[in-house]
């Protein structure tokens, strides 16, 4: 057999293969809008967008993927026909921290898939204030963004905010630097934000010490006076360079590789249980010694891991600070029941902000 009949045999079967996938997703589909009606049966009150059932298809994905492919691969694919099933259930809408091509955007896209209608807001309390009015379904908030240093504000938001998290994004950063220019030796300036510019120095001072660098509001902005100019670049994520028709003159030019940030999904309602949840809550105590030592002691005793400790200023007082604290498991499980019950005499304040599925992808 020549190398042209092998070709061609293993395309037929290739061919064949796609009709089996494409009526398989199809009654996927069709499957999707049968739990759809029986929803609907179910009145005003039902969730189509079910967190915990996606979180555990896509970690039994991962789990049974037999390879080649990788497993993050191939729950990615599942991620996008999950996404398209429940476009027709009902076609989400998700507001995210803009604009177009930011890694918020990403973040977004990652979670829920392309099939959601995704839309920009230039501020994290507007994407607050979209939810809180039902006017977005969702939002996505960066929460330890070492990028565009906004941790704070969406900390802050919860402070008031009725909302609850339903669901968290880690995206990998890789920052890349886009220009129009046709090489390095033609690049006089950098714009990019501040905090990008310092995760980027030790590249920046090797290949590029004679260019300005310009610090700006976001990083997509960069990628937009980039493309306005000859002899500038921008340090800026992939999505910008096909955004803004940018060519990258360099990739991943982060000096730490592992460079991962993480946002939240915020919405009306937290997720039910899923089997691998976190809890994120925030209390705040008297100041007074042993104060934060009483505070975590629920935990320990437990056994309850603590994934995350922020602080901030309660601004209800001079010395008054509130804590951020994310720990593994579901609110519904027996060792948070115990420990928030006990949080509730030891703390000033205690407010959960919802039980959601660890991040599957
Ligand atoms: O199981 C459901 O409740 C569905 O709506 C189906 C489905 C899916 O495609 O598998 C779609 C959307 C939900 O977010 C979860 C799962």
């Amino acid at each position: 057999m020549t190398s042209d009949d092998q070709l061609q045999q293993v395309r037929e079967r290739i061919n064949a293969i796609d009709a089996d996938l494409l009526r398989l997703i199809s009654e996927r589909a069709a499957c999707a809008q049968a739990v759809a009606k029986i929803k609907d049966a179910h009145g005003e009150s039902v969730k189509y967008y079910r967190p915990e059932r996606e979180a555990e298809i896509l970690r039994r994905i991962k789990a049974e993927n037999p390879g080649p492919l990788d497993g993050e691969e191939v729950a990615r694919l599942f991620r996008e026909i999950m996404s398209a099933c429940l476009a027709l259930e009902k076609p989400l809408k998700v507001g995210y921290l803009g604009p177009q091509g930011t890694f918020t955007q990403a973040a977004a896209l990652k979670h829920f898939g392309h099939s959601v209608h995704a839309q920009p807001f230039g501020a994290i309390s507007d994407i607050f204030r979209e939810v809180e009015a039902g006017a977005c379904d969702y939002g996505v908030v960066p929460v330890e963004n070492s990028t565009e240093g906004v941790v704070n504000h969406t900390l802050d938001m919860f402070m008031r905010s009725p909302l609850l998290i339903a669901g968290e994004v880690t995206l990998r950063i890789h920052h890349h630097l886009l220009s129009n220019a046709k090489d390095l030796g033609a690049v006089r300036r950098v714009y990019s934000h501040q905090q990008s510019l310092a995760q980027c120095r030790g590249w920046l001072d090797r290949y590029l010490p004679n260019a300005e660098r310009v610090a700006v509001g976001t990083n997509a902005d960069a990628a937009k006076r980039a493309a306005a100019a000859e002899d500038a670049a921008a340090v800026a994520s992939e999505a910008a360079a096909e955004l803004y028709a940018l060519r990258v003159l360099a990739q991943r030019i982060e000096d730490e590789p592992g460079n991962t940030t993480r946002f939240l999904v915020i919405g009306s309602e937290d997720s039910p249980p899923s089997g691998h949840d976190k809890t994120s809550m925030l209390l705040s105590c008297r100041n007074e010694a042993g104060g934060l030592h009483r505070l975590l002691t629920p935990f320990a005793k437990q056994g309850l891991s603590m994934t995350r400790i922020e602080s901030r200023p309660s601004r209800q007082g001079v010395w008054d600070y509130v804590f951020f604290v994310d720990v593994c498991g579901h609110r519904q499980s027996p060792e948070v029941e115990a420990a928030l019950v006990e949080l509730k005499g030891a703390a000033n304040l205690c407010k959960v902000l919802g039980s959601y599925p660890e991040a599957v992808l």
